[in-house]
């Protein structure tokens, strides 16, 4: 296996107190090797985004320790925190959250001139095939577009880890697919780490490692010896 890119060990999440509170995540023990493609499946509830958003340091576990190369999130300041996902992170989520009023170019600015050490905005349009589109508006690209809009946002800053939480969840297979494509891409190209939620099984095809969750816990992890391409993908 890689260095691990994170570690936890009996990462615990509740939610709410007494007779409402829900266990979300009841003790994980995980490591995520660097570089690696690596997709979470499991059952709606399970904890799969809970999982996400606490490794990605947008919210805290109640117990349990979590580490990102040398550094404890679990013990991380709200400054630390921002600091960590403003130079580490890159998300994408199944709806892309871009701002209507700015173009392509200019979403993808909001994040470069804040982090550590971008790429320019146009180069990131370029990667995720989007170089003819740099000055177009959300409403004037496809649902496909607005996503790679999305993933060029999250790579602008050349992160170390990519969380995805259903990416393709609004799209066609055919768009999604290309989506997909975008992702591998950044894996190879950025070494990013990729890790990322769907309920698309056959995308897990693509990973290197497969997590399986249910019920706030892991229940198996698959090394994937056969990866395939996402253009051989079907769903
Ligand atoms: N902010 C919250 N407050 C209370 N309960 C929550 C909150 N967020 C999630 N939960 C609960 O925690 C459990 C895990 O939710 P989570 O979203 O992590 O599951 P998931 O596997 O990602 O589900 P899905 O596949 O449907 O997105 C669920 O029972 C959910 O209702």
């Amino acid at each position: 296996m890689n260095q691990p890119t994170y570690a936890t060990s009996g990462l615990t999440k509740v939610y709410g107190e007494g007779h409402s509170a829900v266990h979300a995540l009841r003790g994980v023990d995980l490591e995520i090797p660097s570089g690696d493609i690596v997709v979470l499946l499991g059952p709606s509830g399970s904890g799969k985004s809970t999982l996400l958003n606490i490794v990605g340091g947008l919210d805290r576990g109640t117990d349990g320790v979590v580490t990102f190369r040398d550094q404890t999130l679990s013990d991380m300041s709200e400054a630390e925190l921002t600091r960590y996902r403003r130079n580490h992170v890159g998300f994408v989520f199944q709806f892309y959250n871009l701002m209507p009023s700015l173009t392509a170019r200019e979403n993808v600015e909001l994040v470069t001139e804040i982090a550590a050490d971008p790429m320019d905005a146009d180069e990131a349009l370029a990667l995720v095939g989007l170089k003819e589109r740099t000055d177009h508006f959300p409403a004037q690209l496809s649902g496909g577009e607005q996503q790679r809009v999305a993933i060029a946002r999250a790579i602008a800053k050349q992160p170390d880890v990519l969380f995805c939480d259903e990416p393709t969840g609004a799209l066609d297979s055919e768009t999604g697919r290309s989506v997909l494509r975008v992702l591998s891409d950044v894996n190879e190209r950025l070494g990013s780490t990729v890790l990322m939620v769907t309920h698309a099984a056959s995308q897990a095809q693509m990973a290197d490692r497969v997590i399986h969750f249910a019920d706030g816990a892991i229940r198996e992890i698959v090394e994937n010896t056969k990866k395939l391409s996402p253009e051989e993908i079907a769903w």
